[in-house]
């Protein structure tokens, strides 16, 4: 169609053509005060495909206890990591400038709109969605950032994006990215991130953890791909470096609840390996595309003081690959892919 094909009388002006490509991550507070942190784990935490539980057990303890003690606790684990400079998260600075390095890397393509929202919090998935299809983005390409696929993550992303079009007269078409932990581009990004961080130091490690986010062993056994994914990613970039299996680890960080989550631990693995006698490591998080609370906080200040608290003596975390060249090569290479007989 082209705009002469608009001949009804008073016909209101509509912009069309066009192709988006929203890169989507899981969120982050406005600030880490409590008000804004509670408004921000009350999104998160009431999502259920994060918590499986029914509401009728799970609401009373997360709006009775949870909403009520961990904005505090977790808002002052945020002030430590907190981007200054911006006033906002890492997750968020990150996320933007992935948006805009992938709009100028995908400049022969003019008919692409790239943006970016986050899962919860600002900016919405509704409204960027909004946003693209008023540009004239008849296609809109989802990228839920996240290489492997996990239903509280990826899922949760793509519902949203298709909930935002359940009040459209002139739906867009919809398109989600699939994982790609097992794409060659992403792997070879991590192995040089270990090398090239590791000819950094002065000292090698003897042993490197492959961190991955945790979810609970209960959404592993409903068929949640997850773990299976994540081992594969960290099989490659074994074969990739050449290393045996006791020389890169996996792990799982970041229990919530007391449920049995993935394992092993990252927290007890660091714990036991100092105790044990391993005296130096390093810890690397493939599941993570930007740096994060979880990255930043958890492991490269906890893990770390756990680690020599334990009789360890050398700690080092190895940057996610954020906004840098390969990492925007494999999130570049990922796109392009999927746009595919769109563009
Ligand atoms: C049952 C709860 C949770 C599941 C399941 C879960 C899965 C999961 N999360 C990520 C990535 C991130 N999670 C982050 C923070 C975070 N995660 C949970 C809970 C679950 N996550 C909470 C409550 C929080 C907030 C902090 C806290 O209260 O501890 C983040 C960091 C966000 C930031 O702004 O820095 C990321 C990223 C993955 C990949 C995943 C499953 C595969
Ligand atoms: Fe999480
Ligand atoms: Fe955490």
């Amino acid at each position: 169609m082209t705009a002469t094909d608009i001949t009804a009388p008073n016909h209101p002006p509509v912009k069309f053509g066009k192709v988006g490509v929203l890169l989507v991550n899981l969120g982050t507070p406005d600030g880490t005060d409590k008000v804004s942190m509670r408004r921000y784990l009350k999104e998160f935490l009431t999502d259920r495909r994060v918590i499986e539980w029914s509401p009728f057990f799970w609401y009373p303890i997360l709006f009775g206890i949870v909403l009520n003690s961990r904005p505090a606790k977790v808002g002052k684990a945020y002030a430590t990591i907190w981007n200054k400079d911006l006033n906002e998260s890492y997750l968020r600075t990150y996320t933007r400038n992935q948006a805009e390095l992938m709009a100028k890397s995908l400049a022969d393509l003019p008919d692409v709109r790239v943006d970016w929202a986050m899962r919860y919090g600002q900016p919405s998935i509704r409204s960027k969605m909004e946003e693209l299809h008023k540009d004239g983005c008849e296609r809109i390409l989802v990228f839920p950032l996240y290489p492997q696929y996990a239903a509280a993550t990826t899922a949760t992303v793509n519902d949203e994006a298709f909930k935002a079009l359940l009040k459209m007269r002139w739906q867009p078409a919809l398109r989600t990215a699939a994982p790609y932990h097992d794409d060659p581009v992403y792997i070879d990004a991590l192995a040089n991130s270990i090398t090239s961080h590791l000819a950094t130091l002065d000292w090698q490690p003897e042993v490197v953890l492959a961190s991955f986010h945790g979810i609970p062993q209960s959404y592993f056994d409903k068929g949640d791909p997850y773990y299976c994914q994540c081992q594969k990613t960290a099989r490659l970039l074994r074969e990739k470096l050449g290393w045996p299996k006791e020389k890169l680890q996996v792990t799982f960080q970041s229990r919530f609840g007391p449920e049995e989550w993935l394992q092993p631990y990252t927290d007890k693995t660091v714990e036991k390996l100092a105790q044990q006698g391993t005296r130096r490591i390093a810890v690397i998080n493939p599941g993570f595309v930007s740096d994060c609370l979880e990255t930043l906080e958890e492991i490269a200040e906890q893990a770390a003081e756990s680690f020599h608290h334990n009789g360890g003596e050398k700690f080092t975390h190895i940057p996610c690959l954020n906004d840098g060249a390969d990492g925007m090569k494999v999130l570049e290479t990922v796109v392009r892919r999927e746009l595919r007989g769109w563009v």
